[in-house]
C-alpha cells in the first residue's frame, strides 16, 4: 500500500540541501555508510509528525535539529521538513486525497511551526494525525537497531502501551487523561465555588437587612427632597413676587411721602409768611394804637387848653395881666429853636429811610436771583436722582452681563474664592476709555478668583447647572510677561508714547499680577503715527494702541473706526460714582445757597425793623415838632391876646390866619377817626390771619404725623424686604449645598405640585421623623447587596453547570473505559490468534502467546508475552538472546499487523541481529503485507535489499550533508561491500 508518498527536507540535520524523497513504493529500502543521513530520515518522519522528544531524536535541544554548518557548508537557522501522504482511503479522517503535513523550527527563538494542509495548526492536532498513521514512540511501528531488543526486555506495563497503541485506544487514553485532569480542575473549581457561595451565604442575610433598610430611608429620603426642593423653589418664588411687591410698595409710600414732605415745606413756608404778616400786623395795631391814643391825648389838652385859654383871656380882659411879655418871648424863642432841632432830625431821619429802602431792594432782589438759582438746583437734584435710581437698577439687574457671568456674580456668596469682574477692579484717565476699551476688549468680564480651586469649582457649578460660561483669571496662576527693559528703553523717547498699559490702570495691590496679566504686553501711544513709529521699532511685536482706539496687532494687523465710548466700557459702578459725586455737590450748592437765603432773611429782617424804627421815629419826631408848635402857637395866641399884635411878624408867615384852636381839635378828631378805622381794619385783618394761622398749624401738625407714619412704613417695609432677603439667601443657599443646583435651573424641572402646602409641610415633618427613627443606614448596601446577590446567584448557576459537566465528563470518562477495555480486549484476542502462526514463519517453529499479568483488569493489565522457539522452554525473555529477541519482537509485529493494519512501518536496522536465512525469511515475510502495509526499511542486509522494490543510496558528497539518489541493487550490493571491506580494512 502507498501511504507517504514525499518527504521533503531542508535544514534538518545533514539535510543542509533541499532535498526531496519520493517513497513511490511499498517496500522502499535506504543502504549508505556509517553517519550518511540514513536514519536522519526516520527522524525527520518522526519530527514532523509531533515528536517532542529531543532525547529520542538524538539531540539535548530543540534547536539541535537544525543543519549546524560543516566543513562544506556553513550553519542555517531553520529547519523544515514536510511529508506528503495519500489519504483516498482516508486513513487520516480528513476530507482529502493527500495530506502536507509540515513542521518548521527557527533558531534563536526555538519557535515551531505546524501545517496541515497550508493551514496553520497546533502541536496537538498534529500528534492526533501522528495517532491515525499508528507512528508514535511506544508503537511497534518504528523498530530501530536500538530498541529492537526493548519489546521483549520491557516491563508488562510498558509493553501494554504498544498493545495500546495497536488497538488504537492510545487516542481514548489521551482523552481520559485529557478528561481526568478537568475533572480534577473541575472539583476544585466546585470545591472554591462552595466555599464562596458559602461565604456569600453567610453575609447575603445581613446586607439584605441593611439594604432594605436603606431602600426604605432612600425612599423617604427622595420623597422628601423631591417635596422639599417643591417647598424651596415655591418659597423662593414667593419671596422674589412679595420682594417686588414690597420693592413696589416701599417705592410708591417713599414717593408718597417725599410728595407729604414738600407739601409740609411750602405750608411751613406759607405759615411762617404769615406768622411774619402778623407780626407786621402787630406792629401796626400797635402803632395805630398808640398814635390814636396820642391824639385822644391831645385833643383832650386841646380841648382842656381852650378853656385855660378862654379863662385866661377872660381874667386877662378883667385885670392887667402878670404874665411878663419878655418871658413869653424868651420861651417863644426855646420853642423855635427846638422846631428847628426836630426838623433837621427829621430830616437825617428820612436820608436814612431812603438809604434804608435802598438795601431792602437790592436784598430782595439777590433773594430772588438766590431763589432762582435753588429752584434750577432742585431740579438737577431731582434729574440726579432719577439717574441714580436707574444706575441702581442697572447694577441690580446685571443686564450688561454675560449669562455665565451673571450667575456667577449672582451666587458670589455661595461660591468660594469669587473676586470680581476685570470691569469692576480698574480706574483709569477718561482720556485712555477708547485705548484700555481696545485692550480689553472681551476681557471686561473676565472674572478674577483667589485661585485654580475656585475657577474649577464654579466652572463645575456653571457645567452642573447649564448656566452658561465664563473666563477665570486665577490670580495664584497667573504669569505676567513684560516687555523686556531693553525695549521699554528704545520706545520711550517715541513722542506719542503715552506708556504700557498695565502702568496706566489705578487698581489695588492684591489685583496688580492680574493687571499686568491682561495689559503688560499692550502699548499705548497717542495718535496712529507714533503707534506706527513705535511698531517699527519693536517690529511689530506687541499690541499698540492708540487714544482713538485703533489697534496694531503683532504681525502688523491694523484695526479701527468710529466708535461710541460708552457702548464700550458699560461700568454701572463707575457711573454710580460719578452720579453719586454729582448729587453731593449739587445737594452742597443747595445747601450753599440756602444759609445765603437764611442770612439774607435775617438781613432783611433786621432792615424792615430798622425801617419800621426809623418809621416810628420819623413818626415820632414829627410829632414832637407839632406838639412844639402847638406851644408855639399857643404862646403867640397868648402874646397876641395881651399886645393884640403879633408876636413876629417875621415867624409867622400865615399870621393872617389865626390859629384856632377849635379848628385843631376837629382835624385831630378827623385824623383820630381816620386812626380808628385803619385800626379795625388792621384788627380784622389780624384776626382773619390768625384763623388761617391756626388752620395751618394743625395741617402742618397732621402731615408731620402722617409722614412720621409713612416713615414707620417705610421702615417696616426696610425690615420686611431685609427679613425676605436674608430669607431668600438661605433658600438659595440650601439648593446651591444639598441639592446643587440655581434657583432658575431648579425652576426648568418638573416638580412635585404642591396643592395643600399645609399637608405638605406636615409631610416633611412626619418623613423627617420617620427618617430619624430609621436611623444610620449604609445607602452603599442597596448596591452591594444588589451585587452579592446577582453573584450569588451567578455563582449557584456556575455551580450547577460545573456539577452537570462533572457528571459528564465522569460519564464519557466511563464510556471511554468500556470502549477502551474492549477494543483492548479485541486487539489482544485477535494479536494472540495471529501470533502463532507468525512466530512459527520467523522462527521455523515453536509458539508464543500473550497474556494478561491482571486478566480480572483489563483496563490497567500488564501484558506479558510466553514463548516457546522450537524445541526450547522459556521462562522469561530476557533469557533469549539478542536475535530471538528481535525474531520475538518482528513476529508480534506481524501478528499486530495481521490484527489491525498499520499504514506505514519503519525498521531501521531491525533485522541487523538476524542470521543471513532469518534476514532472508524476514524480508519474504514482509512482502505478504504490503497490501496494506508501505514499509521503510534502512538495512545494510543484502536480503533485505534484494526483496525491497526500490533502493535509495545516503551519501555525503559534499562533506556533512546527506544526499539521497535512487540506486540498483547491484549498486547496493558493491555500496555494502565497499562498506563492509572499509570496515575490515580499518579493522586490520
Ligand atoms: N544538526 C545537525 N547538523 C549537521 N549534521 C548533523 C546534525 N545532526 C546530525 N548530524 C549528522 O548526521 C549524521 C548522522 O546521521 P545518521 O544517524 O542518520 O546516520 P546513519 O546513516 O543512520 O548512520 P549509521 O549507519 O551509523 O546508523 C552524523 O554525521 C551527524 O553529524
Amino acid at each position: 500500500m502507498l501511504f507517504l508518498k514525499r518527504l521533503e527536507a531542508v535544514g534538518f540535520k545533514s539535510f543542509a540541501d533541499p532535498l526531496t524523497i519520493n517513497f513511490d513504493h511499498e517496500m522502499i529500502g535506504i543502504v549508505g555508510p556509517n553517519g550518511s543521513g540514513k536514519s536522519n530520515i526516520t527522524d525527520a518522519i518522526r519530527w514532523c509528525l509531533g515528536e517532542q522528544s529531543i532525547k529520542s531524536l538524538r539531540g539535548d535541544n530543540s534547536e539541535d535539529v537544525i543543519f549546524n554548518g560543516s566543513d562544506a557548508k556553513s550553519a542555517l537557522n531553520m529547519a523544515e521538513v514536510k511529508l506528503t501522504f495519500d489519504n483516498t482511503r482516508r486513513i487520516f479522517n480528513l476530507d482529502y486525497d493527500e495530506i502536507e503535513i509540515v513542521r518548521r523550527v527557527f533558531r534563536g527563538s526555538g519557535e515551531n511551526e505546524y501545517f496541515i494542509n497550508n493551514q496553520r495548526v497546533r502541536l496537538k492536532d498534529v500528534q492526533e494525525f501522528a495517532l491515525d498513521t499508528g507512528l508514535t514512540k511506544s508503537s511497534l511501528a518504528i523498530i530501530s537497531q536500538g530498541n529492537i531488543n526493548g519489546f521483549a526486555e520491557a516491563k508488562p506495563l510498558e509493553r501494554r502501551a504498544l498493545f495500546e497503541e495497536a488497538a488504537g485506544v492510545a487516542k481514548y487514553k489521551k482523552r481520559k487523561l485529557e478528561s481526568l485532569k478537568k475533572l480534577e480542575r473541575s472539583n476544585e473549581n466546585l470545591d472554591r465555588l462552595k466555599d464562596i457561595i458559602n461565604e456569600i451565604e453567610r453575609k447575603l442575610p445581613s446586607l439584605k437587612r441593611q439594604s432594605s433598610k436603606a431602600l426604605r430611608y432612600k425612599e423617604k429620603k427622595d420623597k422628601l427632597n423631591e417635596i422639599e426642593l417643591s417647598i424651596l423653589v415655591k418659597d423662593i418664588t414667593f419671596f422674589n413676587e412679595k420682594l417686588l411687591e414690597l420693592r413696589e410698595q416701599q417705592k410708591v409710600i417713599t414717593s408718597e411721602k417725599h410728595e407729604a414732605e414738600r407739601d409740609l415745606k411750602n405750608k411751613e413756608n406759607e405759615y411762617n409768611e404769615l406768622t411774619k404778616v402778623n407780626y407786621g400786623l402787630d406792629n401796626k395795631i400797635n402803632s395805630l394804637s398808640k398814635d390814636f391814643q396820642g391824639l385822644v391825648t391831645e385833643i383832650g389838652n386841646l380841648k382842656v387848653q381852650k378853656i385855660e385859654l378862654d379863662n385866661k383871656k377872660n381874667s386877662l380882659k378883667m385885670a392887667n395881666n402878670d404874665i411878663t411879655i419878655v418871658e413869653m418871648l424868651a420861651k417863644y424863642n426855646d420853642l423855635k429853636a427846638i422846631v428847628q432841632m426836630e426838623t433837621e432830625k427829621l430830616a437825617a431821619l428820612k436820608t436814612q429811610q431812603v438809604e434804608d429802602h435802598d438795601s431792602q431792594r437790592s436784598l430782595v432782589k439777590t433773594q430772588g436771583s438766590l431763589n432762582e438759582q435753588l429752584g434750577a438746583l432742585n431740579r438737577s437734584i431731582i434729574r440726579l436722582e432719577t439717574d441714580l435710581e436707574q444706575a441702581q437698577r442697572n447694577i441690580d439687574n446685571q443686564d450688561n452681563l454675560h449669562p455665565g457671568v451673571k450667575n456667577i456674580i449672582k451666587n458670589k456668596n455661595v461660591l468660594p474664592g469669587i473676586v470680581g469682574l476685570v470691569q469692576e477692579i480698574i480706574s483709569f484717565d477718561d482720556k485712555y476709555e477708547y485705548a484700555m476699551a481696545v485692550a480689553l476688549s472681551g476681557r471686561l468680564q473676565d472674572i478674577i478668583v483667589k485661585n485654580v480651586d475656585s475657577a474649577k469649582k464654579a466652572i463645575s457649578y456653571l457645567k452642573q447647572n447649564n448656566a452658561g460660561h465664563a473666563t477665570f483669571i486665577p490670580l495664584d496662576r497667573i504669569q505676567p510677561r513684560y516687555i523686556s527693559d531693553n525695549e521699554q528703553f528704545v520706545i520711550k523717547s517715541v513722542p506719542g508714547f503715552l506708556g504700557l498699559g498695565h502702568n496706566l490702570i489705578t487698581t489695588k495691590k492684591e489685583y496688580r499680577q492680574a493687571v499686568d496679566y491682561l495689559l503688560s504686553r499692550y502699548i499705548i501711544c497717542d495718535n496712529f503715527d507714533s503707534a506706527q513709529e513705535v511698531g517699527q521699532l519693536l517690529n511689530f511685536k506687541y499690541n499698540i494702541v492708540t487714544l482713538e482706539g485703533e489697534i496694531i496687532r503683532p504681525q502688523g494687523a491694523i484695526t479701527g473706526g468710529s466708535r461710541n465710548a460708552k457702548q464700550i466700557i458699560v461700568n454701572f459702578e463707575k457711573e454710580l460714582t460719578t452720579i453719586r459725586e454729582q448729587l453731593a455737590k449739587k445737594v452742597a450748592e443747595q445747601e450753599a445757597i440756602n444759609k445765603q437765603l437764611n442770612g439774607l432773611k435775617t438781613q432783611l429782617e433786621e432792615i424792615n425793623e430798622k425801617i419800621s424804627e426809623n418809621q416810628a421815629s420819623i413818626g415820632a419826631s414829627k410829632r414832637q415838632i407839632e406838639i412844639v408848635e402847638q406851644d408855639k402857637l399857643k404862646i403867640k395866641n397868648e402874646y397876641q391876646l395881651l399886645t393884640a399884635k403879633n408876636i413876629d411878624e417875621s415867624e409867622f408867615e400865615n399870621g393872617s390866619e389865626s390859629i384856632n384852636i377849635n379848628e385843631m381839635i376837629n382835624q385831630k378828631e378827623i385824623i383820630k377817626v381816620n386812626i380808628e378805622q385803619q385800626l379795625n381794619v388792621a384788627r380784622s385783618l389780624k384776626e382773619k390771619q390768625t384763623v388761617t394761622l391756626n388752620d395751618l398749624n394743625n395741617y402742618i401738625s397732621e402731615r408731620r404725623y402722617y409722614i412720621s407714619a409713612l416713615q414707620e412704613q417705610v421702615g417696616k417695609i426696610s425690615t420686611d424686604i431685609s427679613m425676605l432677603n436674608v430669607k431668600t439667601q438661605q433658600d438659595l443657599m440650601r439648593l446651591t449645598e444639598e441639592y446643587h443646583m440655581t434657583y432658575e435651573h431648579a425652576t426648568t424641572l418638573s416638580l412635585a405640585a404642591i396643592d395643600n402646602e399645609e399637608a405638605v409641610r406636615e409631610e416633611i415633618k412626619q418623613l423627617r421623623s420617620d427618617l430619624a427613627d430609621i436611623g444610620n443606614v449604609n445607602l452603599e448596601a442597596i448596591a452591594e447587596y444588589q451585587e452579592e446577590d446577582s453573584r450569588y446567584n451567578f455563582m449557584l448557576k456556575e455551580y450547577e453547570d460545573l456539577n452537570k459537566s462533572v457528571k459528564n465528563l465522569l460519564h464519557s470518562i466511563s464510556e471511554m473505559d468500556n470502549l477502551m477495555q474492549e477494543q483492548f480486549d479485541q486487539t489482544i484476542k485477535a494479536v494472540n490468534k495471529n501470533l502463532p502462526h507468525t512466530f512459527e514463519v520467523l522462527f521455523g517453529g515453536g509458539t508464543a502467546k500473550i497474556i494478561y499479568t491482571e486478566p480480572d483488569n483489563i483496563l490497567e493489565t500488564g501484558v506479558d508475552i510466553k514463548v516457546s522457539p522450537p524445541g526450547k522452554n522459556i521462562a522469561n525473555l530476557n533469557l533469549l538472546s539478542g536475535g530471538e529477541k528481535s525474531l520475538v519482537a518482528l513476529s508480534v509485529l506481524f501478528a499486530i499487523l495481521k490484527a489491525r493494519p498499520i499504514p506505514l512501518v519503519i525498521l531501521d536496522e531491525a533485522e541487523a541481529p538476524l542470521d543471513p536465512a532469518n534476514v532472508e525469511r524476514f524480508a519474504k515475510y514482509i512482502k505478504t503485507f504490503i497490501d496494506t502495509t508501505q514499509f521503510l526499511i534502512v538495512t545494510h542486509r543484502v536480503g533485505t535489499m534484494a526483496n525491497c522494490d526500490i533502493l535509495y543510496g545516503a551519501t555525503m558528497q559534499k562533506k556533512g550533508v546527506t544526499k539521497i539518489v535512487s540506486i540498483k541493487l547491484q549498486q547496493a550490493e558493491e555500496l555494502i561491500k565497499n562498506i563492509e571491506s572499509e570496515g575490515e580494512n580499518r579493522v586490520n
